[in-house]
Order: C-alpha cells, then sequence, then structure tokens
C-alpha cells in the first residue's frame, strides 16, 4: 500500500473527531471559517431543502480547507435538524434549548448528517445519512432537571441532546443508524476510505 494520503476533519465538533479517532483512524484538525448562517440563509432564500442545505454546507466546509492543503483528503461535515420541513440549529442558551425541545416533545423529526470528501478544492465523495427520532412526551419538570443536568453540554448538539449520555431519555423511538445520529455517516465513510486503501481494510 502506498503512503495513505494526509487525512483532515474540517471540524470544530468534539464528538466527530471522537467517532474518527475511537475509529483508529490518524488525522488532523483544521476548522474552516465559514459562515454557516450566511450560507444557509442564502441557500434556504433559493428554497433548498434540509438535505441539500446538510450537504453544500458539509462541501463548503471541506473545500476551504482543502484548498489550503493540497494533496490531503479533507473531511467537511454538516447536520441538520428538520422538525416538519423547519431546519432548527444548535440552541445559543438554556432558554433556546428549552424552547426547542419543547417543540420537539412528542413529534418525529429528522437528523441528516451530511459528509463530503474534498482533495485539492474538489469534492472526491458525498454522504448524507438520515435517521428519524421520535421524542416521548416528557414532563416539564423532567426537563428542566435535564438542562440543569446537561447544560452546556448538550448546547454542542442541534437537537440539545446526546444521545450517548442522558439524551436518550428524551425518546420513544429511533429508526436510523447510531453514528448519524451523533453527526457523522462514520460507516460510509470507513467503507468508502478502505476501498480507495486510504485506510487498511
Ligand atoms: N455528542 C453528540 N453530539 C451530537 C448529537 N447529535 C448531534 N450532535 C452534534 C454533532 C455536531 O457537532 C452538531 C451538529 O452541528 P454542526 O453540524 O453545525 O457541527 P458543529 O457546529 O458542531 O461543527 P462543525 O460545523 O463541523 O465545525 O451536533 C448526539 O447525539 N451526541
Amino acid at each position: 500500500m502506498t503512503d495513505p494520503k494526509p487525512l483532515f476533519l474540517a471540524s470544530g465538533s468534539e464528538i466527530r473527531a471522537t467517532l474518527l479517532r475511537n475509529a483508529g483512524l490518524r488525522f488532523d484538525i483544521a476548522r474552516p471559517r465559514v459562515d454557516e448562517d450566511a450560507i444557509r440563509a442564502s441557500l434556504q432564500a433559493e428554497d433548498a431543502g434540509p438535505r441539500d442545505i446538510a450537504d453544500a454546507l458539509a462541501e463548503f466546509k471541506a473545500a476551504k480547507v482543502s484548498d489550503k492543503h493540497p494533496g490531503a483528503l479533507v473531511i467537511g461535515c454538516d447536520q441538520v435538524l428538520d422538525l416538519d420541513g423547519a431546519v432548527l440549529t444548535k440552541p445559543e442558551s438554556p432558554a433556546a434549548a428549552r424552547q426547542q425541545l419543547m417543540d420537539l416533545r412528542g413529534k418525529t423529526h429528522r437528523l441528516l448528517s451530511a459528509a463530503v470528501v474534498c482533495e485539492n478544492g474538489r469534492p472526491l465523495w458525498r454522504h448524507v445519512g438520515t435517521a428519524r427520532l421520535t421524542m416521548r412526551d416528557f414532563s416539564e419538570d423532567y426537563l428542566d432537571a435535564y438542562l440543569t443536568r446537561n447544560w452546556p453540554e448538550v448546547g454542542n448538539s442541534v437537537g440539545a441532546y446526546m444521545l450517548e449520555a442522558e439524551g436518550v431519555r428524551l425518546f420513544s423511538r429511533i429508526e436510523g443508524d447510531y453514528f448519524t445520529i451523533l453527526g457523522l455517516p462514520l460507516i460510509e465513510l470507513l467503507t468508502w476510505l478502505g476501498i480507495r486503501g486510504d485506510i487498511a481494510a
């Protein structure tokens, strides 16, 4: 096997780095300087749906970092929460998280996790994983206690929950890939890297 190409994760997401590290991958982290809100707003102005928004943002982040690292493989990611067509983003305060979880309570929402791999600014691979999650009708007392115990950690998560932690208690049903929910279509990414020979398979 020829020397593997350098691998970068163009993300500031702790969970994405943890998932790749736990899978045994060696990579560097380069946070993209991308105005996600502006890009998301312009895409929504063109009636882009949640899937296209996640895919486009993931590509923006990967392309921006890969321009700076010629010859490297750069993974860009983005996750969008779709509640009946509305695109929700990471809550910026406990109050915002409380409101968001009240909006999600008793309903089914989708998480769309996009990953794009770029080399020299050009996309080589892309995947959008989708999961459907149904939240139970939890009490407001539980919700307040949940946020007291889990803020600010859950502020790093688009749905104000960490499925691998207490967030699992918010749900009555989950359909889809666990890693997609955490924020990275990991199995699809590892499969592609393995087929190419960038990682041992
Ligand atoms: N630990 C954990 N994190 C989650 C879960 N669900 C979603 N997330 C995180 C993954 C991502 O870090 C974040 C989704 O927001 P973004 O896709 O905008 O990524 P983020 O801003 O964190 O980083 P990036 O834009 O890639 O630099 O939510 C979960 O169940 N557990």
